[in-house]
This record gives C-alpha cells, structure tokens and sequence, in this order.
C-alpha cells in the first residue's frame, strides 16, 4: 500500500474528494489506489483524490519546477488526481478543501491570518482564509486564481450524445482545459443565439460532451444559463453545469467557474459573475490579468481504512 491507513473525506460546493495529508512524502498513490479510494461503491467515494505534501515529494515535477515554487512561497503542494486516476494541473474546488485541511493540521492560519501559498502544476494559488461569509459558506476561501488564456469566442461546435441541437463553445485555459458553452440567457441579449441544445437543467451529463475541432488535451466542459445582468453594478449571474475530464458530471468545478466567468466577460464586458451550480453558490471576479474565485470547503469526516 503507499496509501496511508487514515483518509479524511471532503468537498468543496459538492466537489467531492477523499483527502490525505503527506508531509513526510511517503504516500504517493498508484493510479489503481486511487481509483480504489475514489469508487462510491468498492471505496470511499470521490471525485478526486487531494493528496497534501511538499512539491519536492511530487515524482512527476521536474527539480525545476519545485525550485520554482519553493522560490515563490509555495511550502505546500496541493498534489490532485482526478478519480480515473489520471493527474490533473489544477483543481479550483480542490484547493478550497485542501487548505482548509492544511487549517485543521495547523499549517495554514485561521481567518485574518496570513495567506497560504499552495503549489500545484498549474503554480502558486494564493488562498485567504475568510471564515463565515453570508451566502457564500461558513468556511470561505477566496483563491487568487492567476492567469488566464482564452481562444477566440464560439470557435467550438459542442454536441452530447443522444441529444438533439448543438452549441457553440470557447476554449479557456485556467491552468487545465475547459470548453463553455452558453446555452440560456434569459438577459434578452442574445448571448446563446447559437444554442440549440436542449436546457441546462435538461442535459443528461453522465454522457461526455463532444467537442469539435478534438482537443489533444481532452476538456472540461461547463454548459451556461445567464440569469441576469445588471449593468449598473457591472455585476451578472448564471448557472452551470459541467462535466469534467477524469470524472464525469460532478456538482462543482472551481476552475470550470473561473472558465465560465472569462467566457461570460469576454461576451459581456462584464466581470463580477456570482454562478450557482448543482453545490452551491460562488463568485468569481475576473479581470485583465487574473481571476479571483471565492467560496465554501468543508471536511466531512475521517475514515480509517481496514
Ligand atoms: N474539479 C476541479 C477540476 C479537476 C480537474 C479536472 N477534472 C481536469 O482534469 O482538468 C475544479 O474544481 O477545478
């Protein structure tokens, strides 16, 4: 086994994951452990598998990239695993849950302290710890997201199996690979014109979306109903599901969010988005230069493993 005998479970709006924490770089997980640890049925159930460690106990970063992060702060890596068993660069939701894990061990300070620096392949996230936040949760976290990149709007044609229509998708690059697609938009500004897709709450997500042209990548993929905009404020909110690379349809996607929010900008102008999905609610503040995402975690329980 290089799993260790006591994992704790947690989520992040509904993400789920079975989480651990490593700091003597002694765990790091087979693929079939992982698929083990993630099944809601042989296992304990997941969506992905946190794993809590220092970058130089990471086997897949090159010596260069832990001198990169030690150099930027990052003590901590945030070492994320979808429940395919497949690595993923970046996990939104994920380092909500972690570093409200590492606030349990005593490795990040409480609300009003000083921010945690979290590795991960995607680089340093900066997470601030703002404890009980109305509407949002009681344990919040904003995630200083970083960069994004995003393809020319629309350049897509998203399909899902056994459903009628199409629609058309943006590439946004949050560290990992996600295609939006608006699907609703009950603002009266035509943003889904192109849309001929059934509804959100319509879509059968256990199907993987089809992207056309294929990303080598694979994608995460959000579908988008726009709610509202209110133009004085500079301020909109959507809902949206997703159905994400490595582990199908989950009920939260932290940068899937972030994905949702540039494409929302980039048709709007506007960039303070609040998007509820299945588990919740989150905001999500985009601009030029970075994304900004801020929402609930919680550890849910500790399971020891027989
Ligand atoms: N749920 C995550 C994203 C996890 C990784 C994703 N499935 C991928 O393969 O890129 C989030 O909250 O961002």
């Amino acid at each position: 086994m290089s799993i260790p005998q006591i994992v704790y479970k947690g989520h992040g709006t509904g993400n789920d994951f079975v989480m651990y924490a490593d700091p003597d770089g002694v765990y790091e997980p087979t693929e079939d452990e992982i698929r083990f640890l993630d099944d809601r049925h042989f296992g304990v159930g997941g969506d992905g598998l946190l794993r809590l460690t220092h970058p130089r106990f990471v086997a897949d970063l090159s010596v260069e990239q832990v001198a990169d992060l030690e150099a930027a702060g990052a003590e901590w890596f945030m070492d994320y695993r979808n429940a395919d068993g497949s690595l993923a660069e970046m996990c939104g939701n994920g380092t909500r849950a972690t570093a409200l894990f590492a606030q349990r061990l005593g490795y990040m300070d409480a609300p009003g302290g000083e921010p945690l620096r979290l590795g991960t392949r995607a680089g340093v996230k900066v997470l601030t710890s703002l404890g009980e936040v109305p509407g949002l949760g009681r344990n919040v976290f904003r995630i200083d997201m970083g960069a994004w990149k995003a393809g020319e709007s629309r350049a897509f044609t998203v399909t899902i199996p056994d459903h009628d229509g199409s629609a058309k998708g943006t590439f946004v690059d949050m560290g990992n690979p996600h295609v939006v697609a608006v699907l609703e938009d009950r603002t009266g500004r035509g943003l889904a014109d192109d849309a001929t897709l059934p509804g959100v709450d319509d879509l059968d997500l256990t199907r993987k979306p089809v992207v056309d042209p294929v990303l080598e990548s694979d994608q995460n993929a959000e579908f988008v109903r726009v709610d509202a905009i209110d133009d004085d404020h500079g301020t909109g909110r959507a809902f949206m599901r997703v159905n994400e690379r490595g582990v199908g349809e989950t009920l939260s996607c932290g940068t899937g969010l972030c994905a949702t929010a540039v494409t929302l900008r980039k048709l709007t102008g506007i960039g303070d988005w609040t998007i509820t999905v299945r588990g919740g609610t989150l905001r999500v503040v985009v601009d030029d230069a970075h994304v900004e995402l801020t929402g609930d975690a919680a550890i849910v329980g500790k399971v020891e493993l027989l």
